[in-house]
């Protein structure tokens, strides 16, 4: 966390609804728009002297100076105003994914970002937004109203005013809430009041900043940037995931209905420090939900606290196959699970070590020793799991390996073990010491499920290693067709000298009737006509052999070019093209 520097700070405020801007209408409050128009009246929100002086753009808000002695250092905001606006108690996934896209697509324009919501659910955005945006390096703020900003007596503009300086005056790379002076974690918060001003309060993690006279930022408890990686946004977020809320007597058959197919995965409010009831049917509900499956966390209901295992009646429901979710709220368990449920390619095993990890700073591990009897998994993802418990003057240390161990884990096709990396911070695009990147590695091991994984977090398709070698040409070398198709249709070509090299290869490959050589090369988009050093071309070679499947091999694929490989893998190159559920209509303008 540091002070941001520079005398301009450019922020994008994403204006989403919420009783901030609401208007009544017929004695109720419904969302209003316009609300920069009514920032610009405001001169806590606007200099238009400044702006004009500077010939800022009709889009560009820009705040009075903070300090009077840094005249200078200005922050300027735009708002983004979504069409339509909400009521917060009508926002979900599908709009939560489109902030952090929208976040994505400006990431490199602003220095950091405010989400304007409703505070109904703003303690479930700011945890799935949480999960969403992983590397996350810059500050992203939450914040909204009680009351309407254009009442005389009203909380939105505080709390306005107060998340714009701090977007603008502090590197704070997390998904965060600010509300009535106080900077949450946004994934440690609930909303305990429907009132009165402190509407939020984050009952197991002290604030990260307090504001009055002076700003007080929690140092030690900011989450510190590691690595280059670029910013990650997970949009295939697990949609039917669930809420329980036990209580005293609730019927087994009821609990039977709630966890029926299609939901895949629950958090389950019990009673203190984890407790359930112990009826033998109820306990028989869970069993089976999680032998076919399903994914149970228990997170207890009241608000300060962790499940534990001190009762008999809290062992029972661990027994019955249910997941700890610690000291996490309701709401960080149900978007953790959503996410840890949405990442691709992971066995069931794999996702309940995930969310048994601290992922985001949403929950408080328990001690490293009672944590490690719990590791299983691959070697490797154990491995990495043990990394986790180095201690912070260890760090150097474990940057200093992850690049080597992601190649491992990326060749053994351990999708697991390098998801625990990225959990880690690690940047899944860094080289090893050979200039590899894991994408390289999963290439030449033919891994196409890692392969399918680094594509969608944009590693570089092309990247070379310290002796030439490109993934593509990697997987042609171990015949990896699946892995060549997914690599061409994330646009890898073979280099100018590497075609032109092909011929003597093909030549060679003919000789020893290699097919499935020569299919690798002819569907990395080599020419299989390309002449070898002495003038003569595969098939030539092939005919004066008197090889007859490689001849006939040769005839039908000479005239194609690799890409007819292209078809089924066409559109899974980029996380953008992940296909999004919901309606598409929800925009911003
Ligand atoms: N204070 C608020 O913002 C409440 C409003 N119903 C909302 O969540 O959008």
């Amino acid at each position: 966390m540091a002070r941001a520097a520079g005398p301009e700070r450019r922020l994008l405020a994403i204006y989403t609804g919420g009783t901030i801007g609401m208007r009544s209408e017929r004695g109720v409050l419904v969302p209003g728009k316009g609300l920069a128009a009514v920032l610009r009246t405001l001169p806590m929100f606007h200099d238009e002297g400044h702006a004009q002086a500077c010939g800022l753009p009709e889009d560009t808000l820009v705040l009075p100076p903070a300090s009077p002695t840094c005249p200078d250092q200005r922050v300027m905001y735009t708002v983004l105003e979504c069409q339509p606006l909400f009521d917060s108690s009508d926002m979900t996934i599908t709009e939560w994914v489109q902030i952090a896209q929208t976040i994505e697509r400006h990431y490199g324009q602003y220095h950091g970002f405010v989400v304007i919501h409703g505070t109904d659910t703003m303690a479930f955005a700011a945890s799935v937004l949480s999960f969403m945006l992983e590397n996350l390096q810059k500050t992203v703020i939450l914040t909204g109203a009680q009351v309407p900003i254009h009442a005389l007596w009203n909380d939105g503009r505080e709390n306005l005013l107060g998340a714009l300086l701090l977007a603008g005056q502090y590197v704070i790379p997390e998904v965060c809430l600010f509300f009535q002076n106080q900077l949450f974690r946004g994934n440690r918060v609930t909303k305990v009041d429907t009132r009165r001003f402190a509407a939020f309060c984050s009952p197991n993690l002290p604030p990260l900043a307090t504001v009055g006279a002076d700003v007080t930022i929690n140092r030690e408890l900011v989450r510190k940037v590691r690595g280059q990686g670029r910013l990650v946004v997970h949009s295939s977020m697990e949609r039917d995931v669930g809420l329980l809320r036990l209580y005293p007597g609730i019927p087994a058959t009821l609990v039977r209905v709630f966890l029926q197919p299609p939901l895949k995965g629950v958090v389950m409010e019990t009673f203190g420090s984890g407790n359930g009831p112990t009826k033998p049917d109820l306990l028989q509900e869970l069993r089976a939900a999680a032998e076919r499956g399903l994914v149970i966390v228990n997170c207890t209901h009241c608000l300060q606290g962790a499940v534990t295992s001190d009762y008999g009646a809290g062992t029972a429901l661990a027994g019955a196959g249910t997941i700890s979710g610690s000291d996490m709220t309701s709401e960080a368990a149900l978007a953790k699970l959503s996410y840890v449920l949405g990442l691709p390619g992971l066995s069931l095993d794999g996702r309940k070590e995930l969310l048994a990890r601290d992922l985001r700073g949403e929950m408080t591990l328990p001690a490293v020793d009672e944590l490690r009897p719990s590791l299983r998994g691959s070697t490797l993802g154990r491995g990495v799991a043990q990394l986790l418990s180095l201690s912070q003057e260890a760090e150097d240390v474990r940057d200093a390996l992850a690049p080597s161990l992601a190649c491992a884990a990326a060749h053994a096709g351990d999708l697991e073990a390098l998801q625990a990396l990225a959990e880690l911070g690690s940047d899944l695009s860094l080289e090893d010491f050979g200039g590899q990147t894991p994408l390289h590695s999963a290439a030449r091991g033919g891994q196409a499920g890692v392969v399918t994984m680094l594509l969608q977090r944009g590693l570089d398709v092309n990247a070379r290693d310290k002796d030439g070698l490109s993934p593509l040409l990697l997987a042609v070398r171990g015949r990896h067709q699946g892995v060549i198709g997914l690599l061409r249709a994330a646009g890898a070509c073979l280099s100018p000298q590497e075609l032109e090299d092909s011929g003597t290869e093909l030549c060679r490959l003919a000789s020893r009737a290699d097919c499935e050589g020569l299919r690798a090369w002819w569907q990395a988009g080599a020419d299989l006509r390309q002449p070898g050093y002495d003038g003569r071309s595969a098939l030539h070679v092939a005919e004066a052999a008197g090889n007859l499947e490689v001849v006939a091999l040769l005839q039908s694929l000479q005239g194609g070019v690799g890409d007819q490989a292209l078809g089924p893998y066409l559109g899974l190159h980029s996380s953008r093209d992940l296909p999004l559920s919901g309606s598409a209509a929800w925009c911003l303008t």
